[in-house]
């Protein structure tokens, strides 16, 4: 394999490779062997002085990944003690072929106590981990938190389910977590992210080719996904050419929200960006700009008229409008364009998705919906994320039912579409979780729509530079900061070299 796989696997998908691997001849207790040996090389490397390495072991291959880790350790002269959950003379295939080699003999889990100098191999569960951690198990994964002890995880911190990032039960934090062949969506969605500390992937033999057993339409959002498409402005390019971008501004009091929104959509290479403001509100949202312009819109009739000319390409509808009938109107009456529904615009159709559902059903897909986690909770109440329902799975769900791309919100925002593609995103800091911030997302998704960028790699692009341009702004930053070092990013051609990145490289 030439670099990591794009795409992510599910624990599903990653058993059909391995079945597939083991049946076309590959030698799967050899593969055991290299991804517990490659563990073993990971934690020495991070843990140059570990004093002894405790090794915990799970019922399944899990368990045999760390037998192997264990024999590997002691040969590099560390001292090792293992611990197994369940009897091992239970073991079974190479998981039981990994306990003979290791020919250590381990003591029961809940004789585990974590000593100074330790570090711990996560050897419990791993793809296999089918409910809840309780009893035993559960009180030595609290025994090591208290005591804060290193963990290495082998494929999953224990307790996390590779399809979701979810905690079941309980779950291991770890400072290292090796994977195998491809990462999970669990390593990608939170907490798990978080769970796993420092993730690395491993090629341990499975050959690239089997990648199509598994759904390439999931992968980590990256340049790679959209770079193809993305609107690079053409210096001599006309403003028309880069296509107009409306704004709908909220009442007097609410104008703040539309201006950030204009302002990032601008930056994002939108030709013309226009601000439709309602007579009331149009003298404080006049003196507020400057490079973007003013229009009054007071009536459904206004809206009309300003969808139907063919210059504008996108609109943006929610931020600080105000939740109720008049913002459904406006929805509604944009069905033929492309548009981003945000914010008050979500919350709006909370009661009425089918309305929703209906207008942008039929033709391309151009409606961009972005809610943050109570808002998604409104309009799909039947789609949350819950025990068995991943995030990813919610947004496709989302996404589907109402025929738009659904941008899932948060420090792991999934961007879904409805025929099935998503992407997470990672890049986000924790510093974007500011005021203002979504209103700035909208915007840039808007101004990437508005250059005829398709929908999909419109939203992924936006999430992607709005974490990226949040990155360079830096701790402390406020919304109004983002717009600028949006600028900064696409100035320096900060995204066109991770395209050059072979970790980013596509490979389906
Ligand atoms: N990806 C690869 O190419 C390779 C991966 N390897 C490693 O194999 C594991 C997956 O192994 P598997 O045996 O499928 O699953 P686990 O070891 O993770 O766990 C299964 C056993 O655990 C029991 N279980 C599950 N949940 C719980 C729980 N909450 N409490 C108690 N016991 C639990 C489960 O019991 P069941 O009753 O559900 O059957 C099983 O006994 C993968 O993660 C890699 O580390 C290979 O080594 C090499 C190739
Ligand atoms: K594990």
């Amino acid at each position: 394999m030439s670099g990591p796989l794009e795409m992510l696997v599910t624990p599903q998908e990653m058993g059909r490779i391995d079945h597939a691997a083991a049946a076309s001849g590959i030698d799967s207790y050899a593969l055991m062997r290299a991804a517990g040996t490659a563990v073993a090389a990971r934690l020495l490397a991070r843990f140059p002085h570990v004093e002894r390495v405790a090794v915990l072991c799970g019922p399944g291959n899990n368990g045999g990944d760390g037998y192997v880790a264990a024999r590997a350790c002691a040969q590099a002269g560390v001292p090792v003690v293992v611990h197994s959950l369940g009897d091992p003379a239970k073991l079974e295939g190479d998981a039981r072929h990994a306990f003979d080699d290791a020919g250590m003999q381990p003591q029961a889990l809940a004789d585990y106590h974590p000593q100074g100098g330790d570090v711990v191999v996560d050897a419990l569960f791993g793809a296999g981990l089918s409910r809840a951690i309780e009893g035993e198990a559960a009180d030595c994964i609290d025994r090591i938190g208290e005591a804060a002890t290193p963990v290495v995880a082998i494929d999953l911190p224990s307790g996390v389910g590779g399809d979701s990032g979810a905690v079941l039960g309980t779950a291991l934090q770890a400072v290292e977590t090796v994977t195998f062949f491809a990462r999970k969506p669990g390593h990608l969605l939170m907490p798990g992210r978080d769970l796993c500390g420092t993730l690395s992937v491993v090629d341990i033999g499975i050959p690239a080719r089997y990648a199509s057993l598994a759904d390439s339409r999931v992968v980590e959002n990256t340049p790679a996904l959209w770079q193809h498409v993305f609107p690079h402005a053409q210096a001599a390019g006309h403003k028309f050419a880069r296509g107009h971008l409306g704004v709908f501004s909220g009442p007097m009091s609410a104008t703040g929200a539309a201006r950030l929104s204009a302002e990032a959509g601008l930056t994002a290479g939108a030709g013309l960006v226009t601000v439709a403001s309602s007579g009331q509100a149009l003298a404080v949202n006049a003196a507020h700009l400057t490079a973007v312009m003013v229009k009054r819109v007071d009536t459904l009739e206004d809206v009309r008229d300003f969808a139907s000319d063919n210059r504008m390409k996108a609109f943006v509808l929610g931020p600080g409008f105000g939740v109720g009938a008049k913002v459904r109107d406006y929805a509604l009456a944009l069905r033929e364009n492309a548009l981003v529904l945000d914010a008050d615009g979500i919350t709006a159709f909370a009661e009425e998705r089918p309305a929703l559902a209906e207008a942008f059903s039929a033709g391309d897909t151009r409606l961009v919906v972005t809610p943050h986690a109570g808002e998604f909770a409104r309009l799909f109440p039947d789609f949350v994320p819950e025990e068995g329902r991943s995030k990813l799975d919610a947004a496709r769900l989302a996404a589907a039912a109402i025929n738009a791309i659904v941008v899932f919100k948060g420090s792991d925002t999934v961007i879904a579409a409805p025929d099935g593609r998503a992407a997470i995103n990672t890049n986000a800091p924790p510093w974007l979780a500011t005021a203002g911030a979504g209103d700035v997302l909208s915007g840039i998704t808007g101004g990437l729509l508005s250059q005829s960028m398709p929908a999909f790699e419109a939203a992924a692009a936006a999430v992607w530079l709005h974490g990226e341009a949040a990155r360079h702004a830096g701790p402390g930053m406020t919304a109004d900061d983002l717009p600028q070092a949006l600028a900064r990013v696409q100035r320096d051609g900060l995204f066109a070299d991770r395209r050059f990145d072979g970790s980013a490289g596509r490979t389906s």
